[in-house]
């Protein structure tokens, strides 16, 4: 379905625009960004796109507030209200008490769940909690982050998060200690069947040669999955003795190597290791990836750890593995149902070991964890792009810096360019073409793509667009963007000379929009860290993109600046900018006037009566 950019739709976007100016507080809440929402006294921070994205909505605020008390209104702003739906550290849940409204609710049913999350702002959960598609949609669009106090995010329906604009955080560094030390419990204490004894000794047994165990020293372990986890396994392995191996096909080999780890494949690793430990995640890729053909492959007699995912292995298969001695023994914290039914037969499997899911459970990786995922979610809620989002593109801070001032122009673009696309096809088609003296690599388009993405879609409907969905509500409204680059010698001090935005296939409101080639297209660029218009069509202008923008076409003749600026004055409409950019000389020009009011139809009419003027348009920026 395209995108329907009707003069209806418009006029009733328009008409919202003609309503009284809202409140200060009233904007705050409703605002798209969540920064806006939560913090009252908002300081622009180099470092912080959104944030500057939010200053700019801001400064248009502070001129709607005039209409209102704004500092009453602050004072009541709401807070932030966070959902934690799994115990987390205390550490964690006063940092957050600190910033919004708490609510730790535990063990809730999907049901409850639901109902709790259309009354948050942010969900914190760990392992336990199925943030599902439901989950989002029971929501309504108040959900804005949620935070997996841990790594694996296979328990969060990621393609729904996004649909929904929902940014996802994880906590990804607290827990990895205690995860390999988890790894490493479980392998030495298998290996001398330490669970057994113990089980043996208190039924009032004592058998000393049933539990002879097997050494580690000069065995080979595979490590499936080189990352985090992986690492600290193998080089705790290596304090013991063992001869590690290990298969992950993204890891660099030389980390490997530093580590005196050798990286095989697949096949390899799981043919030769006498134990074989698993830390890669759970995707489509990995799922069941240990099943009866791979541990046909594997040596006889072969121990298995598991401290990632359940999901990796099928348990049947690994039952009849256990069975016929292809695998000697496992040791398993995870499972693919949580909790495992209590007829497993393989919890129940003698040669088996198991904990409940415990590798992140220490009190020293659950402190750790909590801060880091409150301070990620606390961030979210303010506008900050995180570092730990899983969901989003992670643009580093200093570009984020540097592409501030275009990230307000791209949005700029986006919704001047659809407010001039009129009849009745729908914006399908649109091309960003950014002029910079940069390198490709050396310009990061993902950002300023998103945010023309939300000028253009949001005028028009009623989505909600961020950096998280802006690519899936594009294609999911049938918008095609495509984008091109044009290396200009200019100084790659700056990331980008200009932006143009071009609207292809559709006819125009104002048909001085269209360029040569039959598109509406717009450029802007950046002057003195303000964005401005520089054209429009194929006529050059430059006006600064703050407040209301009104284009005429006229006949290129003497007067015309004076008897548009007179009617604007006499009602008492100020004029910011004014600037003309013509073609040839006294035939046509276009006439670009920033006006700080919305002046009203009456006067509209008054310029569009202009005997000189042969079309006009007024757009809100
Ligand atoms: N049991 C527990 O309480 C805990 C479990 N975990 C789990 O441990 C696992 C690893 O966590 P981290 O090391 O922090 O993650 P990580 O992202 O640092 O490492 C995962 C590694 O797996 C590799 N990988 C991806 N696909 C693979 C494949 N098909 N074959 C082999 N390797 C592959 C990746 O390249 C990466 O190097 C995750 O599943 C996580 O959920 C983590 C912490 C605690
Ligand atoms: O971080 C992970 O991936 C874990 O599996 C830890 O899970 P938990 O937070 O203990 O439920």
């Amino acid at each position: 379905m395209a995108l329907s950019s009707s003069c209806s739709t418009l006029k009733a976007v328009n008409s919202r625009w003609t309503s009284p100016a809202p409140k200060l507080a009233a904007i705050r809440r409703h605002s798209l960004l969540p920064e806006l929402r939560y913090t009252p006294n908002v300081k622009l921070t180099a470092t912080n796109v959104l944030r500057t994205v939010e200053q700019t909505t801001l400064t248009e605020d502070r001129n709607l507030s005039t209409y209102g008390s704004d500092q009453d209104d602050q004072d009541s702003l709401p807070k932030p209200r966070i959902l934690v739906a799994e115990k987390l550290g205390e550490a964690g849940v006063n940092l957050l008490k600190d910033f919004g409204d708490v609510d730790c609710s535990y063990e809730l049913s999907p049901e409850d769940l639901k109902k709790k999350v259309a009354e948050s702002d942010a969900l914190i959960v760990r392992s336990g909690t199925k943030v599902t598609r439901e989950v989002f949609e029971a929501a309504k669009g108040r959900l804005k982050v949620v935070g997996r106090a841990g790594v694996g995010i296979d328990n969060v329906d990621l393609q729904a998060a996004t649909e929904y604009g929902c940014l996802v955080v994880n906590a990804p560094t607290a827990n990895t200690v205690a995860a390999a030390e988890h790894g490493i419990a479980l392998l030495a204490s298998m290996a001398r069947n330490v669970a057994q004894a113990d089980a043996s000794i208190k039924a009032g047994k004592w058998e000393r040669s049933k539990y002879v165990g097997v050494s580690l020293v000069g065995k080979t372990l595979a490590i499936m999955g080189f990352g985090k986890v992986g690492t600290e396994v193998a080089r705790r392995a290596k304090g013991l003795g063992m001869n590690v191996i290990s298969h992950d096909p993204y890891a660099p080999a030389d980390r490997a190597r530093a580590l005196g780890v050798e990286l095989v494949s697949f096949d390899q690793a799981i043919s030769t290791a006498d134990f074989i430990s698993l830390h890669m995640p759970l995707t489509p890729a990995t799922k069941k990836v240990f099943n009866d053909e791979t541990f046909s492959k594997m040596k006889k007699g072969v121990r298995l750890i598991n401290v990632a995912r359940g999901g990796v292995i099928d348990e049947d298969a690994l039952v009849r593995a256990l069975d016929s001695g292809v695998v000697a023994q496992a040791a398993l914290d995870v499972f693919c149902e949580e909790p495992p039914s209590k007829e497993s037969r393989l919890i129940q499997h003698e040669n088996v070991t198991v904990t409940p899911h415990l590798g992140a459970s220490t009190k020293e990786a659950q402190e750790g964890v909590a801060i880091e995922i409150a301070e990620a979610v606390a961030g979210a809620l303010r506008g900050e792009l995180s570092a730990t989002a899983v969901n989003a593109p992670m643009v580093a801070p200093e570009v984020l810096s540097e592409l501030a001032p275009y990230i307000v122009l791209a949005e700029k673009l986006g919704r001047l360019a659809v407010q001039l696309a009129s009849g009745g096809k729908g914006v399908q088609s649109i091309k960003v073409v950014y002029r910079s003296a940069r390198d490709r690599d050396d310009l990061d388009t993902r950002l300023l793509r998103a945010m023309i993405t939300k000028g253009i879609i949001e005028p028009i409907s009623d989505s909600y667009v961020n950096l998280v969905n802006a690519d899936f509500i594009a294609k999911q409204k049938g918008l095609r963007i495509s984008e091109e680059r044009t290396v200009v010698e200019s100084s790659p001090e700056y990331p980008v000379d200009s932006i143009q935005v071009q609207i292809s296939n559709v006819e125009s409101s104002f048909a001085g929009a269209v360029s040569d080639g039959g598109a509406i297209s717009i450029e802007g660029k950046v002057k003195y860290g303000v964005p401005h218009l520089t054209c429009v069509g194929s006529f050059g202008v430059d006006v600064s993109l703050e407040g209301n923008l009104i284009l005429c076409r006229q006949v290129d003749q003497p007067g015309m600046i004076g008897q548009v600026g007179n009617i604007l004055g006499e009602q008492n409409v100020n004029v910011s900018f004014m600037s003309v950019g013509r073609t040839v000389v006294r035939k046509q020009a276009i006439m670009a006037i920033g006006v700080d009011e919305e002046p009203d139809k009456k006067t509209l009419e008054r310029i569009g009566g202009v005997s000189a003027i042969e079309e006009f348009v007024f757009l809100k920026l």
